[in-house]
C-alpha cells in the first residue's frame, strides 16, 4: 500500500506545500523530541503517514515507543517538533481543539481496555456514548448502530446491556475497538493492542483488527514489541532504540532483511523463541 510514497518521509518537513491537502500525507511528523529531565524519551522523530497506511513502531521496553505515541496523539507535549494534521500543528493547538480532534478524527486504543472503556457503563452505552459525542441523538438509531458494532467485533449483540466487567479480557479489548471505530475516525493510535492477552486470544484479535483496518481503509500508528503484530498489520515500520529511530522502511523489507544490528537482534531473538 502506498509503496510509491515509502521513503518519501524525511527529517525536514519545512517548505512542504501540500500539508493538509487531500492528496498529501494525513500526518506529518517532524523532529519530535521529548526529554524527561536528562533522560531521552524520544529524539528527533520524523515521518509522514499517508491515508490508508499503517505505521508500526517496534522496539524493546524503554525504547521510547509509548512516549512517541503519546506525543503524536497529543497526550504529551513534545519539547521540540511538529505534528501536522489537516494542515495544522497539533502541538501548538489549544487543548480544547485537540480534544475535539480526539472525538471526531482520531481514536486511541489503549493496551489496557480499562483505560479506554467506562467500566460502569453498559457495552451499548460505551459505543453509543462516542456517537453522541459527535452529535447522534436518536436513541433507536444509536442502539441499532451499537448492536451492529458489537456484531462486527464478534460480541453477541444480546450482551448489549452487560457491563464490560462481565466480559473477558479479549471481549473488553474488542469492545474498546468498537467504541473507537464506531464514529469512523481517520486516524487510529494503538498502544500494544494485543498486549496482556493469551496467545490464542491475541491471534483472534489480530485477525479482527486486520479485517477492520483493511475494510475501513484506516490509517493507524501501532506501537508494539511484538513483531508478529506489525508483520500482520503494518505497511511500514520504524524500529526504535534508546529514543531514536534506528531503522525504518516497508515492514517485510525491514523484517526480512534488517540492516541495523539492533533490528537484526530483534528479528533473530523472535526466531529463536
Ligand atoms: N514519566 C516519565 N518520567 C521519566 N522518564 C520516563 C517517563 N516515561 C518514560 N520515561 C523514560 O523514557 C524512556 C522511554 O520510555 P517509553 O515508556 O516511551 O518506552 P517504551 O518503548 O514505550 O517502553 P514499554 O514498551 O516498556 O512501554 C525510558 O528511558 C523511560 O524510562
Amino acid at each position: 500500500m502506498n509503496a510509491a510514497h515509502i521513503g518519501a518521509s524525511g527529517g525536514d518537513i519545512s517548505g512542504m506545500k501540500d500539508m493538509g491537502e487531500a492528496s498529501g500525507p494525513l500526518l506529518r511528523v517532524g523532529g519530535v523530541t521529548k526529554l524527561y529531565g536528562g533522560r531521552v524519551g524520544c529524539r528527533d522523530v520524523s515521518f509522514d503517514l499517508w491515508p490508508g497506511e499503517v505505521m508500526g513502531i517496534v522496539g524493546e521496553s524503554g525504547s521510547g515507543k509509548s512516549t512517541l505515541l503519546s506525543c503524536l496523539a497529543g497526550h504529551l507535549a513534545p519539547d521540540q517538533g511538529r505534528v501536522i494534521y489537516g494542515g495544522r500543528d497539533t502541538v501548538a493547538m489549544a487543548e480544547t481543539e485537540r480534544r475535539h480532534l480526539g472525538r471526531t478524527d482520531w481514536a486511541f486504543v489503549h493496551q489496557n481496555p480499562r483505560d479506554g472503556l467506562r467500566m460502569g457503563v453498559s457495552a451499548g452505552g460505551n459505543v453509543g456514548e462516542r456517537l453522541m459525542a459527535v452529535g447522534a441523538r436518536h436513541y433507536g438509531a444509536i442502539r441499532e448502530t451499537a448492536e451492529d458494532w458489537l456484531g462486527r467485533v464478534e460480541i453477541d449483540p444480546g450482551r448489549i446491556d452487560d457491563r464490560p466487567r462481565q466480559f473477558s479480557g479479549g471481549m473488553q479489548q474488542r469492545l474498546q475497538i468498537a467504541r473507537n471505530l464506531v464514529t469512523g475516525p481517520k486516524l487510529v493510535f494503538m498502544d500494544e493492542p494485543t498486549g496482556g492477552l493469551d496467545v490464542s486470544v491475541q491471534a483472534r484479535l489480530l485477525d479482527l483488527l486486520r479485517g477492520l483496518v483493511r475494510r475501513m481503509g484506516l490509517s493507524a500508528v501501532i506501537v508494539t514489541h511484538d513483531l508478529a503484530v506489525v508483520r500482520l498489520l503494518a505497511d511500514r515500520l520504524m524500529v526504535m532504540k534508546g529514543g531514536n529511530v534506528v531503522e525504518s522502511g516497508l515492514t517485510d523489507q525491514v523484517l526480512d532483511d534488517p540492516r541495523h544490528a539492533y533490528t537484526q537482534l530483534l528479528v533473530s531473538s523472535v526466531l529463536q523463541v
